[in-house]
């Protein structure tokens, strides 16, 4: 299922808390880390596993192994996805990591994106990567995240991890990577004219950083 709204009580309260403008960076960039860390948590649970048996220190017990979690590659994008992923990666700590640094150029009537610095592991078809950025708005930033991956390899998942994310910028993604799994708290109907998500939560990296 290409598009998978995290409904989880607690993530709608805390997305509900970055939007209020009234959220001051520090309680942003909490907010952000700790919904990386219940996205993750919930991302876990799509990963096969297989019961084992366990000696604990007074017997024998039937648990559990979860496959592939040491096959796992987060990229973040920077600014506004480093909290994320800093909750992303307490349910991923053995994965490798990838970043790209990318600013967007709001310009009339067309999004540009300017890829300053990208650096990848390596990234093979048993890997599961996970490309996270808070914001899918029109999908260009993402878009050249992706690109920046399939530059280095193909991975045999690849997920989206998004706070929220717009029709359009779904959409893009999908339309050029149709076996996306997009992940988001919320889906916002549009864009405005300075492509800013609404209502969304205004700038997330001016938010989290303090402009
Ligand atoms: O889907 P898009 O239309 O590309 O917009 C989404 C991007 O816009 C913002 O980045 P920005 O360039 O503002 O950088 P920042 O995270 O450092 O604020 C946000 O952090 C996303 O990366
Ligand atoms: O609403 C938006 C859209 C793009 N990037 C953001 O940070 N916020
Ligand atoms: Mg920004």
């Amino acid at each position: 299922m290409p598009v998978r709204i995290i409904d989880h009580v607690y993530a709608q309260y805390l997305l509900t808390r970055l939007r209020d403008k009234n959220t001051g960076s520090l309680d942003f960039r909490k907010g952000l880390v700790r919904l990386g860390r219940i996205i993750g948590y919930e991302l876990v649970k799509t990963f096969p596993f297989r019961y084992v048996e366990v000696e604990t220190p007074l017997g024998r017990a039937v648990g559990v192994d979860i496959i592939g979690l040491d096959k796992v590659v987060i990229v973040q994008i920077l600014r506004a996805a480093m909290p994320l992923v800093e909750g992303l990666v307490k349910a991923f700590p053995n994965a490798r990591l990838g970043v790209v640094a990318a600013r967007r150029r709001e310009e009339e009537g067309y999004v540009d994106v300017e890829v300053f610095y990208s650096k990848m592991p390596s990234i093979g078809v048993e890997d599961t990567v996970i490309v996270a950025d808070p914001m899918l708005a029109t999908g260009t930033t993402m878009s050249r995240a992706i690109e920046e991956v399939f530059k280095t390899g193909t991975p045999g998942r690849l997920v989206v991890v998004s706070v929220i994310a717009t029709p359009v910028g779904i959409s893009r993604v999908l339309s050029r990577w149709p076996d996306t799994e997009i992940y988001t708290v919320a889906i916002d109907p549009e864009l405005n004219d300075k492509a800013f998500i609404v209502p969304g939560l205004g700038d997330a990296g001016d938010r989290a950083f303090a402009t």
